[in-house]
């Protein structure tokens, strides 16, 4: 059931127009991540579901509640949106204690504090907090506190909630269980979820659904895998993943097969928004470092490269190549020695675009 409609959402700051029609649904039961390069506008998209930042045009529904409509003029305060709200920051306030912080909006809202203690134990003990109700947040870890901050935005039951980088203030270890729970809790609830990220692997892991952003507009919606899998642009190819980027010139175009040529040597590949280039363009190359192979012996689509390195990264290697002016990585699994190899390009993942590409 779709739980939050925002349709054509354009927003101005300090002179500039920062959304520029911003339109999508969320489901109960499903996250959906904003995603995209610092200064895309997440945070912007987030505040103004939020009711944070009023949109200068636009509509958003949350629930069977129509927050904004810029053509009727209706623009509901925050706390008449029936939305939860955790930051980056946790914003805990450092003199309460755990349930009186979970607990307060609650007693602003004008609940009688018997309902409103009952609310708040049953939240505190579905997170495992239950027995840090009296504690301060100083005395909490960053995971509790983090905790803490998602049982306050959960206590008055919203039908959606807005997650700004809740885990970028977590270790590395810590973030990618919360990542699990996190998600575990939302599909549970089965409420809707929306959030912001700047990590593209937590966006890939958390969500059922990513909307890319690149300067104020979504440039390609869909499941993580069609995402990651099947980028419409160079922005979208180049954002997610670990990749290769070859520059070059196309040196034949056929239909969707392409070819992109440098110094000393080429690649066949996959033509991605070429329509109109003709062989000599500009041209430029993602190509995903998984999806290159690394051997000892000539093959179809391989190519000869010098290897200058292999670094270790714990769980693979990763190789530094080169020929002529194009330098790549691949990974692997044992050490080589520095030499000559053969390196396997697959045609469908040397994704070919204009060199001046836009999303
Ligand atoms: N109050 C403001 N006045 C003017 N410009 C602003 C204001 N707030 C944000 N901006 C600009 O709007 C753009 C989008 O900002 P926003 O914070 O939404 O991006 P973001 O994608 O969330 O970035 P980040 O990942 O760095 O948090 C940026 O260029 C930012 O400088």
């Amino acid at each position: 059931m779709t739980e939050l409609v925002v349709n054509n959402v354009q927003k101005w700051l300090g002179g500039l127009q920062i959304l520029k029609g911003a339109s999508f649904t969320a489901s109960r039961g499903a996250i959906v991540a904003l995603l995209g390069a610092s200064g895309s506008g997440k945070t912007t998209l987030l505040r103004c579901i939020a009711g944070l930042e009023q949109p200068e045009f636009g509509y958003i529904r949350i629930g069977d509640k129509v927050a904004l409509d810029s053509d009727k003029k209706i623009a509901l305060a925050p706390e008449q949106r029936n939305i939860g709200l955790v930051f980056q920051s946790y914003a805990l306030w450092p003199h309460r204690t755990v349930k009186e912080n979970v607990g307060y909006g609650l007693k602003l809202r004008g609940v009688n504090a018997a309902d409103a203690g009952v609310k708040v134990q049953t939240i505190l003990d579905r997170m495992g907090l239950g027995h840090l109700a009296d504690r301060y947040p100083s005395q909490l870890s960053g995971g509790q506190q983090q905790r803490v901050a998602i049982c306050r935005a959960l206590v008055y039951e919203p039908r959606v909630l807005l997650l700004d980088e809740p885990l970028s203030n977590l270790d590395a270890k810590l973030r990618e269980e919360a990542r699990y729970w996190i998600r575990k809790l939302i599909l549970d609830l089965e409420i809707c979820a929306i959030l912001v990220t700047h990590d593209q692997t937590e966006a890939l892991a958390a969500a059922d659904h990513i909307l890319l952003l690149k300067d104020g507009r979504i440039v390609q919606e869909g499941p993580p895998h069609d995402i990651y899998s099947n980028p419409n642009s160079f922005y979208a190819a180049d954002f997610l993943g670990a990749n290769n980027v070859a520059r070059g010139n196309l040196t034949t175009l056929d239909g969707t097969r392409a070819t992109i040529g440098g110094e000393g040597w080429s690649l066949d590949g996959t033509a991605r928004e070429l329509q109109g280039l003709a062989p000599a363009a500009s041209a430029q190359a993602v190509i995903r470092v998984e999806q290159i192979s690394v051997s000892d012996s000539p093959g179809p689509h391989r190519i000869e490269m010098q290897l200058d390195d292999s670094l270790y990264l714990g769980d693979r290697w990763e190789y530094r190549l080169r020929r002529g002016s194009f330098n790549v990585k691949a990974h692997g699994t044992r050490k080589l020695s520095p030499g000559a190899v053969w390196c396997e390009f697959p045609p469908e993942s040397v994704w070919v675009f204009p060199a001046s590409s836009q999303a």
